[in-house]
């Protein structure tokens, strides 16, 4: 895909400063699904910045480049690799990669599980470090993992696997318990990401303290959001 912007740097203070109180969305499709093409990815990167995201979170390299090329805000980039287990850039060779794909966020699993090549949360990002300036934004499970995340000398906290590492309820909306807790305990910015389903869940959000509350499904899963239709139509439907 052609650049259709002025490559424009971003600092990490320009990135901070952008995500700051706004609407970060989720651009992600996955595999096998109608929607799953860096292209359409790239366009619906566009759609949500024309309304007003000031942030783009892609998934995959390819993705991740033509997003970057499409929009001219900063990327929050990540590489899913499996579906269980430590799957979020779960190593080093993945978050360099996405750095290199041009994210200037690198989103990488920020829990206390043991990693796929054995380096520690703190060694991927010391190592991160000596080869980019793109910030480290740490998808976290629980309050232990944020303090963890942060002793580790990530940028962002993120509530993003609350509920999906045991540790945590799969709360209907965001888990707002844990967002308190995380705000009330750590310093860096928190990212309040995960089931955010709803306007009021994300206004909730914010007044408990969110940097940037991040929207994934509600706006950009179209498969998704219709099942929650034919649900309400249909209550019977399986
Ligand atoms: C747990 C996991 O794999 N989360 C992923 C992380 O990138 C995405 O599948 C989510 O869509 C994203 O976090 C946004 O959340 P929601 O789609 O709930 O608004």
């Amino acid at each position: 895909m052609s650049t259709e912007h002025e490559t424009r740097t971003w600092t990490r203070e320009a990135v901070l400063d952008a995500m700051r109180g706004r609407l970060t969305v989720s651009c992600q499709a996955y595999p096998g699904e109608p929607l799953r093409d860096p292209r359409t990815t790239a366009q619906m990167a566009r759609a949500v910045v024309a309304g007003g995201a000031v942030a783009v979170r892609a998934q995959g390299l390819e993705d991740v480049a033509a997003v970057v090329a499409a929009v001219d805000v900063p990327v929050v980039g990540l590489w899913k690799d499996g579906d269980g287990g430590v799957f979020i850039t779960p190593t080093l060779e993945h978050a360099r990669a996405v750095a290199d794909a041009g994210a200037h966020v690198v989103a990488l699993d920020g829990t206390r599980r043991p990693r796929p090549d054995g380096l520690t949360l703190a060694e991927t990002v010391a190592r991160l470090r000596e080869t980019t300036d793109a910030l480290v934004m740490a998808d976290c499970g629980s309050l232990d993992d944020a303090l963890a995340a942060q002793d580790a000398g990530v940028d962002l906290l993120g509530t993003t696997l609350a509920g999906y590492t045991g540790e945590r309820p799969k709360t209907e909306g965001p888990d707002l318990e844990l967002v308190d807790e995380v705000v009330a305990a750590c310093s860096l910015p928190v990212v309040v990401e995960g089931r955010v389903h709803t306007p009021a869940h994300a206004a909730e959000a914010m007044a408990r303290g969110a940097f940037s509350v991040c929207v994934g499904t509600a706006i950009t899963h179209p498969t998704t959001i219709t099942s929650w239709f034919v649900g309400a139509v249909e209550p019977g439907h399986r």
